[in-house]
């Protein structure tokens, strides 16, 4: 995405001023006028870029840079906190409450993603305990009902909608009233759209906010109109009391920087991106993980809430073996499944310092659909393949022609897998002195990041290690990190 191109060259230019040996003003200027000129041809306004230009160099204190006081981490920290204070909205978006009907209405011009962000949203909170649900009161457009309706079920989501009623109030408030009732918890609202911001538009909405009393009004907005965004949130906040803006495709080749600016400037705060079609293409927006992802010094601090929203912090029984260094087929196709828990792979990767500007599409997909391929080979094994400790002696020739067979792969395949698996399995045995935490917790690594990225490097799919030049490549990432003090960068959880 371009947003990703933006960010290289914004790490670009911080990088060609840490090696330079004297750093004077001519050279804070020429960083400086490399970022501002990746902002704007990224679409980011012209008076934003060129105070964030005036703040950085206020920062940035010469004199100690002079004196070769770690130069790096000040230029950088610098550029952070002013891009960070760039899209601040200065508020803090609405948190729905546990065990209460929180009602969430959506709003949002014609193909902005609105219907697909709602399901994106109600499947976020589902898999996180959250019974969520879903009201299509678009009587506009022909069709979006139907839309809704196969978007819930196949997110397997309650949803409320009718192809007779024409009054999209009174769909709301019923649908409302109904999982209200039903103990729902998020109960969201789509309301329909119109192909520009036009007086009929605006007097529905307004009917049926009046009608559900919404806790939160979530704006769709499509980045791809960059600037022109301003706007658009402007004459929706004025129509209705819009608390929270969703980003969509932020994936395409539109100038995001534009429009993530000009929502910031109206204090919306963006809570969600959509990043693609696709119901998992949806990540949580926080300010400082995002411009810390975007320069591509990772997010230790999502990745490891990433970790523990999939519950992989505590699974006492694994780390116990861990420690005793076992480890079988079995134990990785549960790590499989838990990674594919933690969302796309694609995601995670770039929550890893220094992984984004590495990662493309296709290979992610690559990547994921490699996991599913083994998760499918290994459905087909025997209890005893699974939980055996010495694959060599049970893997013959005849089983791994079987196995291939059953799972409609090729044995080399299968090989592959279990090549894989003796990969892990020495890993493993090298991570026998892991202490493990008193409840059962993850061994503590969070406090070390280098390290905990160093073990990660040791988890990548082979493919995708080679891609960043193998260990040594590996390495060289982690050395360019050196002297980074990560959580000041990243917010992380102590
Ligand atoms: N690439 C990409 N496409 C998206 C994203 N979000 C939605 N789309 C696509 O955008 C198109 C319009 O999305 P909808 O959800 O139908 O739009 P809508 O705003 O509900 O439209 P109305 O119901 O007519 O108001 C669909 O083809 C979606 O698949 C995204 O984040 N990235």
């Amino acid at each position: 995405m371009v947003l990703a191109e933006l960010g290289g060259r914004i790490a670009q230019a911080m990088r060609s001023m840490t090696s330079k040996t004297v750093i004077d003003e001519e050279a804070v200027d020429n960083m400086l006028k490399e970022i501002s000129s990746a902002l704007l041809s990224s679409d980011v306004n012209v008076k934003l870029v060129s105070s964030l230009r005036k703040n950085v160099k206020n920062r940035i204190n010469l004199e100690d840079l002079a004196t070769g006081l770690n130069r790096r981490r000040m230029i950088q920290q610098a550029v952070f906190e002013e891009l960070c204070e760039m899209l601040n909205p200065g508020k803090k978006p609405y948190q729905p409450k546990k065990g209460k009907p929180n009602v969430i209405m959506f709003v949002g011009l014609q193909g902005s993603g609105k219907t697909t962000s709602c399901t994106k949203y109600a499947l976020h909170y589902q898999r996180k305990s959250w019974k969520t649900c879903l009201v299509c009161s678009d009587t506009f457009r022909a069709g979006a009902f139907d839309q809704l309706k196969q978007n819930a079920t196949k997110a397997r989501i309650p949803f409320y909608g009718s192809y007779t009623e024409r009054d999209p109030v009174k769909i709301a408030r019923d649908g409302v009233e109904m999982f209200k009732k039903e103990g729902q918890e998020i109960i969201i609202v789509d309301t329909s759209g119109r192909h520009k911001q036009e007086a009929s538009l605006f007097e529905e909405m307004q009917q049926i906010a009046a009608a559900v009393e919404p806790d939160d009004i979530v704006f769709v907005l499509d980045s791809s109109i960059g600037q022109a965004a301003h706007d658009q949130a402007t004459a929706f906040k004025e129509a209705v009391s819009v608390g929270s803006v969703i980003m969509t495709k932020l994936d395409g080749h539109a100038k995001g920087g534009g429009a993530l600016s000009a929502v910031a400037a109206t204090s919306s705060p963006i809570v969600f991106i959509g990043t693609g079609e696709h119901f998992d293409d949806f990540e949580t927006f926080e300010v400082r993980s995002f411009v810390s992802r975007l320069l591509g010094l990772g997010d230790v601090g999502g990745l490891m809430n990433a970790i523990k929203d999939a519950g992989l912090d505590k699974q006492p029984e694994l780390y116990q073996k861990l420690s005793q260094g076992v480890f079988t087929l079995r134990d990785m196709y549960e790590q499989f499944q838990n990674v594919m828990k933690m969302g796309p792979i694609g995601k995670v990767m770039s929550m890893i310092p220094g992984m984004s500007a590495l990662m493309t599409k296709g290979r992610e997909h690559e990547s994921q659909e490699r996991f599913k391929k083994f998760m499918t080979i290994m459905d087909s094994m025997t209890d005893d393949e699974l939980d055996t400790e010495n694959v060599n002696k049970i893997f013959t020739d005849t089983r791994v022609f079987r196995i291939a067979q059953g799972s409609g792969s090729h044995p080399q395949q299968v090989w592959e897998l279990i090549e894989e698996f003796k990969r892990f399995q020495k890993m493993i045995a090298k991570m026998k002195h892991l202490k493990i935490g008193k409840n059962g917790e993850m061994p503590q690594m969070t406090r070390n990041p280098q390290q905990a990225m160093q073990q990660m490097g040791k988890c990548l799919d082979p493919r995708m290690l080679k891609q960043i030049g193998g260990m040594s490549g590996l390495q060289n990432l982690m050395k360019s990190m050196n002297g980074m003090d990560m959580s000041q960068f990243m917010g992380m959880p102590e």
